[in-house]
């Protein structure tokens, strides 16, 4: 079995009470914090810059966050995501002009660095950046909004990063983002995939007997993974 890693997106998190929610969904079995960075300009939407994600360090917040930066050009803010506390920074090729310079950015500050691919967008832009890569992220939504329906497309994309990966013996977490939930993770899994981000999923689904713990679905998650 694979080193499954679930990572709860906290855009779907009641932000009134940010710290709270990341707390309770770490306690209740999280492993990573997934936090989406919009930018009402690569994408449609507006969301959290890096004082949100230095807010949840000061808060005590110890887990990895995974800063999914959906911002057009993307370089000027890396640095600034990094000092806040991010252990991962991915970005979108579109979205830096020297994706080979964007990736060297974020390792050069002791950071780990991904690539994300919508799901028009080809894993060519693997093809010369291989070694400088921690992390690979595939969009089964287009990105820009929580709550949107898997893209069943991204299965074979999926396979083919997995192929990718496997093929060159580095350990390169592949990581699915949009649409993701109990019901559909194992066929994800079988896929390839090894790093789970779901929003809505989880945190529409708070424990009935706990409104502060989310232990029920991310059991579920764990549980059709280890079936997968
Ligand atoms: O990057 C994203 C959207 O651009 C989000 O991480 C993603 O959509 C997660 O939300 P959900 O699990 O509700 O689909
Ligand atoms: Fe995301």
């Amino acid at each position: 079995m694979r080193d499954f890693k679930i990572a709860p997106s906290i855009l779907s998190a009641n932000f009134a009470c940010l710290g709270q929610e990341v707390e309770d969904v770490v306690a209740s079995g999280a492993d990573i914090i997934h936090f989406d960075v919009m930018d009402n300009h690569y994408v449609p939407n507006l969301t959290m810059g890096p004082m949100v994600c230095e807010a949840l360090r000061k808060h005590g917040i110890t887990a990895p966050i995974d800063c999914h930066l959906m911002v057009k050009p993307v370089d000027r803010l890396i640095g600034d995501f990094i000092d806040a506390g991010a252990s991962y920074v991915t970005f979108h090729p579109e979205a830096s002009e020297h994706i080979d310079r964007s990736l060297q950015l974020i390792r050069s500050h002791g950071c780990k660095a991904g690539l994300v691919f919508n799901p028009a967008t080809p894993l060519s832009h693997l093809d010369y950046v291989m070694d400088k890569v921690d992390m690979i992220l595939i969009m089964s939504v287009n990105p820009g909004f929580g709550g949107q329906s898997f893209i069943p497309a991204a299965l074979d994309k999926l396979r083919e990063a997995r192929r990718r990966i496997d093929a060159s013996g580095l350990p390169i977490r592949l990581e699915v983002d949009g649409g993701v939930g109990p019901d559909n993770i194992a066929e994800i899994a079988r896929a390839g995939a090894d790093t789970f981000v779901a929003g809505s999923a989880i945190f529409k689904a708070r424990n009935l007997d706990d409104p502060n713990r989310y232990d029920g679905v991310i059991g579920k998650m764990r549980s059709a993974l280890a079936a997968s």
